[in-house]
């Protein structure tokens, strides 16, 4: 691999970035239909074609997907320098690339150990996490990336997580969107991030949420959901995530959904009503008519007439734990106030 990470790493991203936007340039008068569709499906394959990340110095993992984005389209060659020649297929043809070494303080990449471990050792993110503390528990912080401020940051951490999201298409275009990337206190390894639209016509609160693999499974997914929720009731909007869900999408967001609702209706404010509307449970929870009704039915909880059974819910409730750890996020703990 020719220059060091950070060089190769801008200028893979950057050209790839160039190409398809030149690209774009030159079909101006093409079909927009063919366009838009072709931006959708860039980047994915029925196949992954990177067997594992080598992430840091200690992790490693395999990828869920395949990810066309990393290369260029025409030599699949990882970046566009036409000096690479360690991309391959592998022995059995699947793959064409066998570990990609990935930072994890700045997700910046490399398919050379030698150029990722200068790198490791000298990270400037690995000193100082980006952007602006949001909440901060003596657990867990979050911290707010803007895409247009830290744009090389935010286009690494998309590239990473389409090989663990299929249906992730944004990769190179962050300057409309921010980012919250989750964080034990005190450390700079982003264990997880969700990304929100400055302006979303749908008005939804997530666009994109991923747990790191090695941290998944800890409650970090329904810290960032609950956080997500917290900014667009600041905001004063009912919202929701971007559809469609992935399939661990849908499971995390029931699961948040179900324990929201439980809460709102059996232990909180809506207790003690004798009817509660959709409406009602809209306003209180922040969410959308239309999550409510998906979560009630997931749980058999709603009749004709949208009627809530609460004895279904108590069910539900009996056969899901103890309550003590469903919340994560600690309100004094939130700096979100600009
Ligand atoms: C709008 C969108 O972005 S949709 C795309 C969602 N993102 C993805 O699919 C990317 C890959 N997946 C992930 O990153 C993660 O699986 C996430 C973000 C969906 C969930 O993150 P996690 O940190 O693992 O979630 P968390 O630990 O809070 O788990 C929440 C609940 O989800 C369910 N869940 C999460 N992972 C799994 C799993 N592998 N198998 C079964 N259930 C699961 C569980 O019910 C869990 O609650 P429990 O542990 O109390 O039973």
């Amino acid at each position: 691999m020719a220059g060091s990470i950070d060089q190769s790493l801008i200028t893979s991203t950057q050209q790839l970035k160039g190409k398809k936007n030149g690209e774009k340039d030159k079909n101006k008068s093409s079909v927009n239909l063919k366009k838009d569709r072709k931006e959708m499906l860039y980047g994915i394959l029925n196949e992954r074609n990177i067997r594992q990340i080598q992430f840091g110095v200690s992790k490693r993992f395999p990828t869920w997907y395949g990810s066309a984005v990393y290369f260029d389209p025409e030599t699949k060659r990882l970046g566009c320098s036409e000096s690479r020649s360690q991309v391959h297929s592998g022995s059995n043809n699947q793959y064409w690339l066998d570990t990609l070494f990935v930072c994890e303080y700045c997700f910046k990449y490399t398919d050379d150990q030698t150029v990722f471990i200068a790198h490791a050792a000298a990270c400037p993110f690995q000193k100082h996490a980006p952007g602006k503390i949001k909440y901060k528990s003596p657990e867990y912080t979050i911290r707010r990336v803007k895409g247009s401020k830290y744009q090389l940051f935010c286009q690494c951490l998309c590239l990473f997580t389409k090989l663990f999201l299929d249906n992730k298409s944004m990769y190179f275009k962050v300057d409309h969107y921010e980012f919250y990337v989750v964080y034990e206190t005190g450390s700079t390894k982003p264990m997880g991030f969700f990304s929100k639209d400055l302006v979303s016509y749908q008005q939804n609160n997530l666009a994109c949420i991923l747990t790191l693999p090695p941290y998944q499974r800890r409650g970090l997914g329904s810290l960032l959901i609950e956080f997500s929720y917290k900014l667009s009731q600041l905001e004063g909007v009912i919202s929701g995530p971007e559809v469609p869900l992935s399939p661990f999408g849908l499971i995390g967001y029931l699961k948040y959904w179900s324990r929201i609702l439980y809460w709102h209706l059996i232990e909180g404010d809506l207790a003690h009503f004798d009817k509660v509307s959709l409406e009602d449970l809209s306003i209180v929870t922040g969410m959308r008519v239309s999550d409510i009704i998906l979560t009630l039915k997931h749980l058999n909880c709603i009749g004709e007439n949208n009627q809530i059974y609460l004895q279904s819910l108590n069910t539900w409730f009996k056969s899901n734990g103890a309550k003590g750890n469903w919340f994560k996020l600690q309100d004094e703990y939130l700096l979100i106030d600009d």
